[in-house]
């Protein structure tokens, strides 16, 4: 049977890539550090993915199993040794922590004379995850372990997977929809639902700036005004203005750049919104704001389409009001937020602009998004 070894056994793990490589003919080796997950994975051996829509349809995932990167390194070895795929969707701040373990893995195929292909792609809100992902592993490897098997592509993942509510069960709620395009350039095997494109720069910022940058808008606008969960906010037609003001923002800035066709592009915006509507998935606006630190780097979902209006000529306002309002994001329960408050308290919010978002303080970016700062408090 093909193989894809998974590191990360979460809702994204198990509720979309998982999935798909399950459905298309592969055994799933999870990987993942939380033992609970693991165990049950390795005695049910199947577990199920609900729709969340009103038709509630199901489907059972088999063929799975479950191994713990702590405690079980010679056995992930192993399976990185037999794999076709070795996917990610664990967070682009564990990626560094997995990279050493993958690199015993390539090295252990390398010594061995495997000479399988072997295609790794990191499914991250991030762009180009798996060249980062890339770049941790190659710090762990011995610059002639030969790696002419192993391709590492880059891809964009969309699915809205909720936090479960339904503590030792490993089904896992979905939204119906999903779109898993990835970046090659050579023949790969075919994988149900994953859709091959040469050039990923126009779909991953299209689906970063607009379903994660519309989500941010919601998940931050949403903490602020009491809200718990993504729809229930969106129900708020001032919240509801204010992302249809924000994604008209990034909107502008990926017409221009892509050369996108606007009709098309607001069709594509509606359906988004249309997405977070779903009454089914009772999204916290914790989860969707989740990182903050993360969320207003440089390269992520608010602060570079701001730029990259900025550059184009195009307004940014409501981009600058979204990232202001992300830095108001002060939810104790979040790591990253409970520093960022910190680091605001102590050294103000300029400071941040410049450590956590590479805002120079006389940029006209940080001019207007202090501005709006003010305005929000
Ligand atoms: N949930 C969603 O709707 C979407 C999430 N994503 C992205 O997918 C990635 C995963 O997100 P989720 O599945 O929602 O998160 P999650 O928290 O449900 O799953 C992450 C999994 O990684 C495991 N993990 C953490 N540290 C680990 C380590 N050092 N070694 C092994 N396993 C470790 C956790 O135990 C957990 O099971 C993130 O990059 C996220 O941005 C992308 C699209 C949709
Ligand atoms: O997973 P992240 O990057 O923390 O951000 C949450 C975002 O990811 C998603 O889970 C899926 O794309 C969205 O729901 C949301 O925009």
């Amino acid at each position: 049977m093909k193989q894809a070894v998974h590191f990360g056994a979460g809702n994204i793990g198990r509720g979309f890539i998982g999935a798909l490589f399950s459905q298309s003919g592969y055994h799933v080796t999870f990987v993942d550090i939380a033992d609970e997950i693991i165990n049950q994975l390795n005695e049910e051996k199947h577990y199920q993915v609900l729709l969340a829509s009103d038709e509630q349809e199901s489907m059972t995932i088999e063929n799975v199993s479950g191994l713990n990167n702590l405690k079980q390194e010679k056995e992930v070895i192993e399976a990185i040794k037999q794999a076709d795929f070795l996917t990610t969707a664990i967070g682009p701040n564990i990626l560094p922590r997995i990279a050493p373990l993958i690199a015993k893995g390539l090295a252990a195929r390398a010594a061995a004379g495997i000479n399988e292909k072997l295609y790794v792609i990191a499914c991250e809100n991030q762009i180009s995850a798996t060249d980062l992902l890339k770049g941790y592993i190659m710090e762990h490897l011995d610059r002639d372990v030969n790696l002419a098997g192993v391709s590492f592509l880059n891809s964009a993942v969309d699915r809205i997977v909720p936090i479960q509510n339904n503590q030792g069960s490993l089904d896992v709620l979905v939204e119906p929809y999903h779109e898993w395009v990835v970046e090659v350039t050579e023949d790969i095997p075919h994988i149900e639902g994953m859709k091959i494109v040469q050039e990923l720069a126009p779909f991953i910022e299209r689906k970063l700036f607009t379903v994660n940058t519309g989500h941010a808008v919601i998940a931050y606008f949403g903490y602020l005004g009491g809200k718990e969960t993504i729809d229930q906010t969106l129900a708020d037609e001032e919240i509801y203005k204010q992302v249809q003001a924000t994604l008209r923002e990034t909107g502008a800035y990926l017409i221009n750049r892509y050369n996108l066709n606007p009709e098309d592009h607001q069709k594509y915006i509606d359906k988004i919104i249309g997405r977070f509507q779903n009454t089914h998935l009772n999204d916290g606006v914790t989860r969707v704001g989740r990182s903050p630190i993360r969320k207003l780097g440089p390269e992520d979902r608010l602060v570079r389409p701001a730029l990259q209006a900025q550059k184009a000529g195009l307004s940014y306002t409501n981009l600058a009001k979204a990232i202001a309002a992300a830095l108001m994001f002060d939810n104790r329960e979040d790591e990253e937020a409970v520093k960022l408050q910190e680091m605001i308290q102590e050294n103000g919010v300029p400071n941040v602009l410049k450590e956590v978002c590479g805002l120079e303080e006389s940029s006209e970016l940080a001019i207007e998004v202090l501005k709006q700062y003010e305005a929000l408090k």
